[in-house]
């Protein structure tokens, strides 16, 4: 029998990190508010005019990650994982809901609203690895710098020993430690993002949010790069929740996956049976367009034989998504998918389907997603 999110056996007992009820509501700039009323019935096509006042780009989302998981966030452009990652990480001040994370010493802090002396700890133990290497450095400090600061602010390491430590986690990263002084632009896209890994990495964290981390990257540099975080993470006991795009890196490197639209988690599930058997029609089209697996890249798991998702993938017919995102400022009413899915009825037009359990640890926001588990069934 189906149940709802929140009663769930679908998410680990003990979280090492624990979302619930998480909104993230961006009221729009006075000059959008006024051209959305004095356009209240925009035909589709004038997309691009925001129609509502308020876009919900993460809209009360529940989610648990336990420790050493891997939690896959991905969705189109749009649909708010960026905005869930940053309030993960505690800097959007327009989060509500709770975001509860458990320290090493068993105290749980919440990023919404830390107490002061809880800051300079999350900061330690919860960290971000950006989307770009060539922004995210400051092109005027050298890797000594970058690296270092966050063990000089955070845990005020100076002199020799500041140096030893940069070394010693550049050269984890496949860096050369004598490197130390050199800028960022003295190194490739891949070199700077193994940079970027090591700041992240320097102060010791226990939770890692990984916002595209390797989309901006050669498809040859990013199996490197995935290969080394995935390493990192055994070496070093690390949680990820990795924030992505990219389905078919996503299947490799992630233990579960979250679907987003609109600001809501359509469908959670382990990757393996995500990838065999989508249980949302979202998750169904978005995987229908996933290219063959690199072969570079490592598995973190195995997923069953080989002949599994990719063969099935391979049989599957490409299903294309009517339309474009709507405008996160009015979506639609009912199912958010409703308007772009091709087994909606008229039941998805009238009713928010909520996300249940649909099997032991899978869940879905769809009121057919019974149906049609069994209809895709390879
Ligand atoms: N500061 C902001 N003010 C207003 N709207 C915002 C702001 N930040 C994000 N948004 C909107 O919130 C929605 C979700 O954006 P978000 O960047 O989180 O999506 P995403 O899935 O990460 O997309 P992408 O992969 O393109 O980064 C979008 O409609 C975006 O335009």
């Amino acid at each position: 029998m189906p149940t709802d999110a929140a009663d769930t056996a679908a998410a680990p007992a003990n979280p090492l990190l624990e979302v619930s009820d998480l909104r993230v509501h961006f009221r729009l700039p006075r000059a959008a508010r006024r051209r959305a009323r004095r356009a209240p019935d925009l035909p589709e096509e004038a997309a691009g005019i925001p129609r509502g006042d308020t876009v919900k780009a993460v809209d009360g989302v529940d989610l648990r990650i336990a420790h050493g998981e891997t939690l896959g966030l991905v969705g189109e452009s749009g649909c708010g994982k960026t905005t869930l990652g940053s309030a993960v990480m505690g800097v959007r001040p327009e989060a509500r809901g709770h975001v509860r994370y458990r320290t090493a010493q068993g105290r749980v802090i919440d990023a919404a609203a830390p107490a002061p002396e809880d800051v300079a700890v999350y900061r330690r133990e919860v960290r971000m690895v950006f989307q770009d290497p060539y922004a995210s450095l400051n092109p005027r400090m050298t890797l000594l710098q970058i690296v270092g600061e966050p063990l000089r602010v955070l845990l005020g390491v100076t002199g020799s020993e500041l140096e030893d430590r940069v070394a010693a986690i550049l050269a984890r990263v496949g860096l050369r430690p004598d490197h130390l002084r050199r800028y960022p632009h003295a190194f490739s896209g891949g070199e700077r993002q193994r940079v970027g890994i090591a700041r992240a990495l320097v102060p010791g964290p226990r939770l890692v949010v990984a916002d595209e981390a390797v989309s901006a990257l050669d498809v040859s540099v990013r199996s490197q790069i995935l290969n080394l975080l995935q390493d990192l993470q055994a070496e070093m006991g690390l949680t990820y929740l990795f924030v992505s795009h990219d389905l078919s890196v996503v299947e490799h490197v992630c233990d579960r996956v979250a679907v987003m639209y609109l600001g809501r988690v359509v469908e959670l599930s382990p990757t393996a049976a995500l990838f065999a058997r989508p249980l949302h029609p979202y998750t169904e089209a978005l995987i229908s367009a996933v290219p063959v697996p690199d072969p570079r890249l490592r598995r973190r798991r195995p997923v069953g034989p080989p002949e599994a998702a990719g063969a099935r993938r391979d049989r599957r017919e490409r299903i294309r998504l009517r339309g474009d995102l709507p405008d996160p400022s009015a979506p639609p009413p009912g199912c958010p998918f409703h308007t772009r899915c091709r087994h909606a009825t008229d039941r998805c037009a009238a009713e928010v389907p909520p996300l249940r359990e649909i099997a032991p640890g899978r869940l879905a926001a769809c009121h057919y997603a019974e149906e049609l588990s069994l209809a895709g069934a390879p």
